[in-house]
């Protein structure tokens, strides 16, 4: 059967998924797997057609260091598993600057353009960026397609996604770009069939994972979000550090005499939930820890969100719904309860038993403002943006036959 591999590198997980292309033309879902705690306690877990559990595997932290042995270790246990015909693989591609506001076929060109945007996204663009020149360089014929987390969000306007610094950096591309755009395009098509009646509304979607954002949608469309021109901004993230006032990073190098390099490293390795708690960047060790600093990173995290809710409803100019996704969002019950408490003045009642079961409405009956769980599904969008670039490309070939 014909097929189209998906490779997600985040900060945590490198998550994967194999769709088989029907006569039809539509996709179906062969395979969808991930493997998490790389570096910590790497974990491959995989499931078949209609969730099927077909691996849940183990591996010792030093055989799984990085995504790049995840990477490595995914493709082979594919290999040996999975007996498709791949017509394309789809990346998701953190970082697409200023040049790409929709999915790209990459070639050796298009690559060398992505590359430019590493420095940009440090945790992710390279991982992101190394499965397609391997696969570039063992089978150029593969159409690869990359998909970008900041298309989504490049319709924004002007006063969204400009710094206030003179305008020659924004020609420059040093502009509010936002991540985590393939979540919000999935959730807001997801919201269409789901709850019709808010899809075209004003919605906030909280992308909790290891990396964390927040994106106001109105009628679906991306208006504002949390992250900026690196995916450093807003909510503090596993161990990221959010929003900080640049002043502090011109301080730790006049003052303190830090490098480049290590300032880098404590804002994207060592800060957010892992730098407040000094314990762990991972909420599922958090929540389970007694020790008061692992509640102060939880206490952070909340009440970031909820500040952030309040600016996102402010640009927004009201709100009809905030939807929970993403590793945090999807599976933790108490940040989504303590999270619908900071969104009180809102409007927001949470109905605790739906909540407890992860049910889509998880809002009571009274509640003005509801309150959704969507379970987001990156590399189906990703998926689905391929297959159509790959189509077309069939298409203009022949038109070019003829
Ligand atoms: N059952 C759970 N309870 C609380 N948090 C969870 C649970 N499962 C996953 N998480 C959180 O989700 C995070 C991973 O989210 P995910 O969206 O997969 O991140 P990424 O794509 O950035 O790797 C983990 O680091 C963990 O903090
Ligand atoms: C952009 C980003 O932070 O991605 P992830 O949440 O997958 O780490
Ligand atoms: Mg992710």
């Amino acid at each position: 059967m014909d097929a189209i591999l998906v490779l997600n590198a985040g900060s945590s997980s490198l998550k994967f998924q194999v769709f088989g292309i029907s006569g039809t033309g539509d996709l179906q879902r062969l395979v969808k797997g991930q493997i998490d705690g790389v570096g910590t306690s790497p974990r491959l877990r995989a499931t078949g057609p209609d969730e099927k559990p077909l691996l849940d595997r183990n591996y010792l932290p030093d055989d799984v260091s990085d995504l790049k042995a995840a990477t490595r270790v995914a493709g082979d246990w594919l290999r040996e598993t999975t007996d498709v015909n791949l017509v394309a693989v789809g990346h998701r591609v953190v970082h697409g600057g200023p040049d790409y506001a929709r999915p790209v076929r990459v070639d050796k060109a298009v690559l060398k353009r992505l590359e430019r945007y590493v420095p940009l996204a440090p945790l992710h663009q390279p991982n992101n960026l190394a499965p397609i020149r391997t696969l570039l360089e063992r089978r150029p014929e593969l159409p690869q397609v990359a998909c970008f987390d900041t298309a989504f969000h490049r319709g924004q306007s002007a006063v969204a996604d400009h710094y206030a610094i003179p305008e020659r950096f924004y020609a420059q591309g040093v502009r509010r770009y936002g991540f985590h755009g393939l979540s919000y395009e999935y959730v807001a098509e997801r919201l269409r069939t789901v709850a019709p009646d808010l899809a075209g509304g004003r919605v906030i979607v909280a992308h909790l994972g290891s990396g964390a954002s927040m994106c106001a949608l109105s009628d679906g469309r991306s208006i504002e979000s949390t992250l900026g021109f690196t995916a450093l901004d807003g909510l503090p993230m596993g161990t990221r550090c959010g929003q900080i006032d640049p002043g502090v990073v011109l301080y730790l190098i006049a003052e303190k005499r830090m490098t480049v390099e290590t300032v880098q490293d404590l804002l994207y390795r060592q800060s957010g939930l892992k730098g407040l708690s000094g314990i762990s960047n991972d909420v599922r060790e958090l929540q389970e820890n007694t020790d008061p600093r692992a509640r102060f990173a939880i206490d952070y995290f909340v009440y970031r969100v909820g500040l952030y809710a309040g600016t996102l409803a402010a640009a927004l100019g009201g709100l009809d719904a905030f939807v929970f996704t993403a590793g945090i969002g999807e599976n933790s019950a108490l940040v989504r309860a303590r999270i619908a408490e900071k969104l009180a003045w809102l409007g927001a009642t949470l109905d605790p038993a739906a909540n407890m079961a992860r049910k889509l409405l998880i809002s009571s009956k009274e509640s003005r403002l509801a309150l959704l769980v969507v379970p987001t599904d990156e590399e189906l969008m990703i998926a689905l943006h391929t297959l159509e670039l790959v189509k077309g490309d069939k298409k203009h070939n022949t038109a070019g036959q003829r």
